[in-house]
Formats: structure tokens, sequence, C-alpha cells
């Protein structure tokens, strides 16, 4: 370190950023222009775990199709790394910002080609897919007989543990999870959260995990985002959330979007 950056200490700019991001519907009629996500400004640095929480309809899946370009927003910039998404080759981006979508499909592949689709894509060496499928085989208890099942043979749970591990085969900088564990029993689910918090602390790995379930949630991230109505509500460290007053409100907005339905 130089005598300037002792003086200056040089202030690390967030590796994801938005900056008044919104969203509203395309469609027709009087489904055009609603607003979906609305004023959203947040920051997340390298390694962080964030669980995106909030009712049904509050946007958190809208939010992470943005942030996998799935959707473009209506208004305001995402930045990764301080470059403009817009200016991001959409593959580059889908590369380091990876997304694992509720109810995974395997696409007919079986198992094994499911891990190795990702690797051959980015042009691996044969030794280097086998090496990187047995890694993760290994690190989610992936048994050796699935490899040659399709997904008309795993069941919901098995599925969705093998899509877990083929959004990690790539190592993203980046990865964005819509309620990874739902089909999960109790204790699968907590080894995958675990293996999850390594990767975060140990490899730098940026987690965004939208989770119904607060104890995970609570256990897992260490920072909260609260939607509602398409907004950012709150955004707060895990230790300082007041959980309990989390649940009431959750409980709160269902019943209010309840009683809009009937
Ligand atoms: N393509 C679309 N066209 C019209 N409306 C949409 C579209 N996509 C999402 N919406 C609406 O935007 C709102 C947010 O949807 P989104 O799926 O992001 O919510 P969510 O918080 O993930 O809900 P859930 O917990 O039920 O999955 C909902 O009211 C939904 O109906």
């Amino acid at each position: 370190m130089n005598f300037e950056e002792v003086l200056e200490p040089q202030i690390q700019s967030p590796q994801l950023e938005l900056k008044e991001v919104s969203l509203v519907t395309e469609g027709k009629g009087a489904l055009k222009g609603m607003p979906i996500l609305t004023g959203i400004s947040l920051a997340v640095n390298r390694g962080e775990r964030i669980c995106i929480i909030g009712s049904s309809g509050a946007g958190k899946t809208s939010l992470l199709r943005l942030l996998n370009r799935l959707e473009e927003p209506t208004g305001g910039i995402i930045y990764l790394d301080d470059r403009d998404y817009r200016k991001i080759p959409v593959l580059d981006l889908r590369r380091a910002v990876m997304l694992l979508l509720q109810e995974p499909k395997l696409l007919g592949m079986t198992v094994r080609e499911a891990l190795d689709y990702p690797l051959v894509l980015q042009k691996f060496s044969r030794n280097a897919i086998e090496q990187r499928v047995e890694m993760m085989r290994e690190l989610f208890h992936i048994p050796n007989e699935w490899l040659e099942r399709t997904e008309l043979q795993l069941s919901a749970g098995q599925r969705q543990l093998v899509a877990i591990a083929r959004a990690l085969v790539i190592q993203p900088k980046i990865l964005l999870l819509d309620e990874p564990t739902s089909a999960l029993d109790a204790g699968t689910g907590i080894h995958v959260l675990n293996v999850l918090v390594d990767l975060a602390e140990n490899q730098g790995m940026t987690i965004l995990m939208v989770n119904h379930q607060l104890d995970m949630a609570q256990r897992f991230c260490d920072r909260v985002f609260y939607l509602q109505q398409g907004q950012l509500l709150e955004d707060t460290s895990s230790i300082q959330m007041d959980w309990q007053y989390l649940r009431e409100r959750l409980v709160d907005a269902e019943t209010q979007a309840s009683q809009e339905w009937f």
C-alpha cells in the first residue's frame, strides 16, 4: 500500500448495484403499464448472502428475472462490477449471474448430461468436466446411480438438488435462487444451505435467495430485502432484523392480498 492509499483508503464499489430500477407490465389494455417493481435502489457486496422476502406477488421473482436479464428494467440502471448491465453481452452476464428458477427442468437430459452441459458450452476439457461434476456430486451427496436418470426418474426434491448442483458447476460470481429448498426434506435443505454459506464465505460467491421459510432465511442470510407491492421497504442486516415483526408484517400483507383477491 502506498502513502496516498494510507491517507485516502480506497472505497470498494459494490459488486451489484441497482439505481432507481423499475419494471412495468407490457401486456395490452388494462394490464399494460402496471407497476411490478418501483424505484428499487440497492447495493450488494461480494460474498453477501441476501434473502429476498415478501408476500405473494410482491415482485421477488421479477427482481431475480431482472438480475438475470430475462426482463429489462423500464427505468433505472443495473451495474455489475461498475459495468452497465446493458453493455455486458447477455451470455457473459448469465455466466457470471446464474439464476435458478422454481421448478427447474433438466430438458430431457440425464443428470450426467445436465451437469456436463454448462461446462461443455464453456469448452472445458473432458477431464476437467469429469472432475468438476464429481466435485458437485460429492458436495451435494448426489448418488452415482442418479447420473443416468432423466428428470422423469427423479423426485421433485432430487430434481431440485441436481438443478442446484448444475447452477454451481460453472462457479458463477452471483447465484440467484428462487425458493431453492422448497422441495427438499429438512435435512437436505439445511445441508444445501450450509454448502452455500461455505461457498459465500470461502470463495466469495454472492447469493440472493427468495425464501418463504423465515426460520431458514434467518439461519442462512446476513442481510434481508423486504419487498411489498414492488417496493423495497427494508434493507437490513439479519442481526438487526426484527424477525417477529417481519413475520407479522408478512401475515398482514398476505391477508390484505387475499381480501383484494375476493
Ligand atoms: N409478465 C407479466 N405480466 C403481467 N404481470 C406480471 C408479469 N410478471 C409478473 N407480473 C405481476 O407482477 C407481480 C409480481 O410478480 P412476482 O412473480 O415477481 O411476485 P413474487 O413476489 O415472486 O410472488 P410469489 O411469491 O407468489 O412467487 C404480480 O402481481 C404478478 O401478477
